[in-house]
């Protein structure tokens, strides 16, 4: 039997996260800047002639059919034979729950996989559409390129940030993206401004204090890295991250991070690792 292939499922930064309002459904008006990540889970599918979607292993604390993987392949299954199935294989690299995606990247991957495994025939507006339902983040893995992102996070304007070295830590917590969202004091009146005029150090996180108020471990990972480098959260956290324009620069503070923080060293990319496999192989 041949080895399986293995698309990647990889991670995003948001650079900055402006909230600019609520909308009556309760969702927010925001502003982020979104960048690919070279670190990511990896997923095998199979194909199978019974009709059934299985994935191995389960990731532990969620039912499989809450899985993003799961529930993606389910909303894909009316556009293909009904004969069709599929055994997927996951390798969960990523943390969960840490603002950079992954589980919004698994779901995503698994749809532009499938659609053409199983030739649905969508094209990426159609799955960018079946995504939404999964989560506001699950277009912008399907988009595949950098982007600055506005409404609720579904209007995509191409970007192109420098591909820098970051040092990204995970604090040993677990921060709900509802939430953050929800609460009282979260800053929702930020002014809107011109994608254009987008500079790091004139954009922050609006999440960032509530998340840093109510999760020690993660005021003291951004306590730490910010003596180094203008480290900031990602998405409603709780990872924290810092550019650095060398990977030597990188590794260098990376050396002296106390181990609770769960540093690793990685790259920005513009371009999703999982649109340069798929070109790799032709598909
Ligand atoms: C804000 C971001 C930035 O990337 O946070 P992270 O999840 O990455 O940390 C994302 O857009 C999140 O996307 P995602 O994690 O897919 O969120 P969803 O499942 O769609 O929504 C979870 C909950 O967050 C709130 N929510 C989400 C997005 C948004 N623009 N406004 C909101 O108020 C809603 O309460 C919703 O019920
Ligand atoms: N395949 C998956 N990978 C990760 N989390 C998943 C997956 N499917 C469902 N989830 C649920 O989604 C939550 C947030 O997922 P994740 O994408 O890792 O975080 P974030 O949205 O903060 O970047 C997890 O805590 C988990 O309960």
């Amino acid at each position: 039997m041949t080895n399986p292939i293995f698309f990647p499922a990889p991670a995003k930064l948001n650079l900055f996260l402006h909230i600019n309002g609520r909308r009556p459904d309760g969702y927010h008006e925001l502003q982020t800047l979104f960048q690919f990540l070279d670190i990511a889970d990896e997923l095998s599918f199979t194909p199978t002639h019974q009709s059934e979607i299985i994935l191995e292993p389960p990731l532990p604390g969620v039912n499989n059919s809450d899985n993003l993987i799961i529930r993606a392949a389910n909303l894909l299954k009316p556009y293909t034979d009904k004969a069709r199935g599929v055994k997927i294989t996951l390798k969960k690299n990523l943390p969960m729950g840490g603002g950079i995606g992954g589980g919004s990247s698994d779901a995503a991957t698994t749809l532009v996989v499938l659609n053409r495994l199983w030739q649905c025939g969508l094209n990426n507006q159609q799955l960018g559409q079946l995504g939404r339902k999964l989560g506001a983040d699950v277009p912008i893995f399907i988009h595949g390129y950098a982007a600055f992102a506005q409404g609720i996070g579904e209007q995509l304007t191409p970007a192109f940030p420098a591909e820098q070295y970051y040092l990204l830590l995970t604090p040993n917590a677990m921060v709900s993206t509802a939430k953050i969202f929800n609460h009282p004091d979260l800053p929702r009146s930020t002014p809107k401004f011109p994608p254009e005029q987008y500079c790091y150090e004139k954009t922050a996180n609006d999440c960032q204090g509530i998340v840093t108020d109510h999760y020690p471990e993660v005021a003291q990972a951004l306590k730490w890295l910010v003596e180094y480098a203008p480290a900031r959260m990602t998405g409603t956290g709780c990872c924290i991250f810092a550019p650095f324009t060398t990977l030597s620069a990188a590794k260098a503070v990376a050396d002296r991070c106390p181990a609770q923080f769960h540093s690793r060293v990685c790259q920005g990319m513009n371009q999703s690792s999982l649109y340069k496999k798929l070109e790799g192989l032709g598909l």
